[in-house]
């Protein structure tokens, strides 16, 4: 995938402005604050839906302005070229149209325009909490399987009910018998999206396995024998050993979710667990080998969705240079150069891979007048 073309209209900082992309390495540089992130975010919405760093959709749209429409040109290797247009509406929220088309569903978007985004909350992945690695896993699965993210979005809602009938419950405001209604949909949905996400690590690790291996080859010392490892918590604190095994199997921990007004078991509560040499890497690895780590994953994200989509994704580095030392910065570079189309920011150019021709595109870009079609009106 190469992404030719980008305009923004009323998008964070951005009243208007177009950007020209070639494939490649492409360095936005600037200074801070200028803009930068705001272009991949922009890249990110169009292709995802979604902002890597909001959950908050408004705070995409201009200060002052009613709505804000990105719309991204790309060119795709069996379809050639391809477009997708978003806006977003503070009042009426978003709405989309791939090549032209108007889709109701952002569920439309999946697997069209894939993509990576590396940023340095990425690099934190394996220190962080256990939401960080599933929203991991979410976002990854969202890209490769049909179905996904209205799965997960079924999920949520059906989690949501329980969860506020619980309450009522123990409020007096409602019958406990009630519960058992919703057993049987969380259950379904919730076993669904931990066997997606269970199979997705099951292909995810050997990749991962061998990225951090060249990750240490490359320099980047610290990484050992990498093992990934899917946790399925159980309501009574354990991990696997089946304690729940059916919806029925529910009706246990009843009294004890009214107790507490929340649901105790379910994907919700599921995180990964990264093993170096046998050890868990969450708690026990280096800083330095948490993020080689972390390095790795992103690299056998990218590998992943070649295998699954038949393309490769573009590739958003976002502020990650500063982030890394001198060995893996070089290393990174040069793990990357090259795919189809990389998209980095920096501050500074860095020292480029001997025989790659970056194109630097400095910011602020210049206004561009070009009048939009009549969409979104
Ligand atoms: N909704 C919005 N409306 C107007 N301006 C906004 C909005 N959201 C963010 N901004 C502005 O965008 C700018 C930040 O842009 P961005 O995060 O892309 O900078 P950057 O070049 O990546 O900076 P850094 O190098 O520090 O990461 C800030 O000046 C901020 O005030």
């Amino acid at each position: 995938m190469v992404i030719r073309r980008v305009v923004l209209r009323q998008f964070r900082s951005y009243e208007q402005a177009t950007l020209e992309l070639d494939s490649g390495l492409t360095l936005l540089a600037g200074p801070n604050g200028i803009g930068k992130t705001n272009l991949l975010e922009a890249i990110h919405f169009a292709a995802t839906g979604r902002s890597p760093r909001t959950t908050r959709d408004t705070d995409l749209i201009r200060h002052g302005a009613p709505l804000a429409y990105v719309r991204v040109e790309w060119d795709d290797p069996v379809a050639g070229r391809r477009v997708v247009e978003m806006a977003l509406h503070r009042q009426h929220g978003k709405a989309l149209r791939l090549d032209g088309r108007k889709r109701q569903r952002l569920a439309d978007l999946q697997g069209a325009l894939p993509i990576v985004y590396f940023a340095p909350e990425s690099l934190a992945l394996v220190k962080a909490g256990p939401a960080a690695r599933r929203g991991f896993l979410d976002d990854l699965l969202g890209q490769l399987v049909p179905g996904y993210t209205q799965l997960l979005h079924d999920y949520q809602r059906v989690l949501a009910q329980r969860n506020q009938l619980l309450r009522e419950i123990r409020a007096g405001r409602a019958a406990g018998s009630l519960l058992a209604i919703w057993d049987e949909p969380l259950y379904r949905h919730g076993q669904a999206i931990r066997q997606r996400r269970r199979r997705l690590l099951d292909e995810l690790a050997p990749l991962a396995a061998a990225a951090a291996g060249r990750v240490a080859a490359g320099g980047a010392a610290g990484a050992g024998v990498l093992e990934l490892d899917y946790l399925a918590a159980e309501p009574d604190g354990r991990v696997e050993g089946g304690a729940v095994s059916s919806p029925e199997g529910l009706a246990a921990f009843h009294r004890e979710e009214v107790a507490r007004g929340t649901t105790l078991w379910g994907p919700q509560r599921d995180d990964f667990a990264l093993f170096l040499d046998g050890q868990d890497a969450r708690a026990f690895a280096s800083q330095g080998q948490q993020r080689a780590l972390a390095l790795a994953l992103t690299l056998a994200q990218v590998e992943l969705i070649h295998r699954r989509l038949g393309r490769w994704p573009v590739l958003l580095l976002d502020d990650v240079l500063s982030e890394l030392d001198g060995k893996r910065r070089r290393y990174l570079l040069e793990a990357v150069c090259d795919l189809p189309q990389v998209i980095l920011t920096a501050t500074e150019p860095p020292e480029w891979p001997e025989g790659t021709r970056p194109r630097v595109i400095p910011l602020p870009l210049g206004p561009e007048g070009e009048a939009e079609p009549g969409w979104p009106g």
